[in-house]
C-alpha cells in the first residue's frame, strides 16, 4: 500500500502555479527524498501532501484518506496522529525536558505513551541518558535526534522532514541521515525528506527532482553524483 498518493495534484497562488499536475506515490516504509532549485515546488508539494496546505486541483491521499474530503476536525486529527514532521530549526519547546518534547504529540492527542516504544525509541536516538535535559542543554544533532523521536512517538504512517540537516555539521548530518534511513529499515517507517544535499537524498530509497512546479525526474536508488549533476543542468537552464 502507499503511506501517501498525489494524483493530478496542482497548486496556484494567484498567478504562480506552485505545482503543475504532480502524480507521486510513495510506498509505505520506504525512504523518498524531493529535491530540486529554489521556488520548484518542493515545500508546496510537502505541504500539500502533509495536509498543510489544500490543492488547487487533484487529490492527496495519505494512510488511505482523501484530504480533500476531510473537514477541518479530521484533517488536524489525521496531521496530528497520522504524520510526523521534522523541521530545519528542530522546533523543539525549550521549557521542556526532552522527554516531555518527545511525548508531546501524545498528550495534545490525548494518549498515554506506549512505554516499550518510547523506550526503544529513545534508545534507538541515543537519548536515553539526556531525557530530563532541555534543548539548550544538548547539541544540534541531538535535538534533531530528539525531534525524530518525537516525529515517531505516533508511530504515524509517513515522516515529512523539511531540510532536516540544513543546520547541522558535516558529522551531525551523517549521523540524522543514518539514524533517518534505519528507521525505514528497521520499523518500516515512511519518510519523505525535501533537501538540497544530493549527498543527504542519496540515502533515500528513491529521489524527485523537481523544476518549475513539475517532477522532472524519478531516480531509484540514487547516487550523490547523479542528483549534482541533474541539478546543475536545471540550475543552468
Ligand atoms: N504562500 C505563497 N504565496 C504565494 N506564492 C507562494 C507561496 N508559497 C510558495 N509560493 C511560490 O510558489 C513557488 C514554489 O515555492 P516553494 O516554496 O514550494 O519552492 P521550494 O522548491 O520549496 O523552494 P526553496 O528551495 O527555496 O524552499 C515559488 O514561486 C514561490 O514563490
Amino acid at each position: 500500500m502507499n503511506a501517501v498518493e498525489l494524483t493530478h495534484v496542482s497548486k496556484s497562488y494567484g498567478e504562480i502555479r506552485a505545482l503543475r499536475d504532480v502524480s507521486l506515490s510513495v510506498p509505505e516504509g520506504t525512504f523518498l527524498a524531493v529535491m530540486g532549485p529554489s521556488g520548484s515546488g518542493k515545500s508546496t508539494l510537502m505541504h500539500c501532501a502533509a495536509g498543510l496546505d489544500t490543492p488547487t486541483g487533484g487529490t492527496v491521499v495519505v494512510d488511505g484518506a482523501d484530504i480533500g474530503r476531510l473537514d477541518e476536525n479530521s484533517r488536524t486529527e489525521l496531521r496530528r496522529d497520522r504524520i510526523g514532521f521534522v523541521f530545519q530549526a528542530y522546533n523543539l519547546v525549550p521549557s521542556l525536558s526532552l522527554l516531555d518534547n518527545i511525548t508531546l504529540p501524545l498528550r495534545l492527542a490525548g494518549r498515554a505513551p506506549d512505554a516499550a516504544w518510547l523506550d526503544k525509541l529513545v534508545a534507538r536516538v541515543g537519548l536515553s541518558d539526556r531525557l530530563e535535559h532541555r534543548p539548550a542543554e544538548l547539541s544540534g544533532g541531538q535535538q534533531q535526534r530528539a525531534a525524530i523521536a518525537r516525529a515517531l512517538v505516533t508511530r504515524p504512517a509517513v515522516v515529512f522532514a523539511d531540510e532536516p540537516t540544513g543546520a547541522l555539521d558535516l558529522r551531525s548530518a551523517h549521523e540524522v541521515l543514518g539514524l533517518l534511513r534505519d528507521l525505514v529499515d528497521e520499523f518500516r517507517q515512511t519518510v519523505v525528506m525535501v533537501t538540497h544535499d544530493p549527498a543527504a537524498a542519496a540515502r533515500a530509497h528513491q529521489a524527485v527532482v523537481m523544476a518549475d512546479g513539475r517532477i522532472v525526474d524519478v531516480l531509484p536508488r540514487p547516487t550523490a553524483a547523479d542528483l549534482a549533476a541533474r541539478l546543475v543542468t536545471l540550475g543552468a537552464r
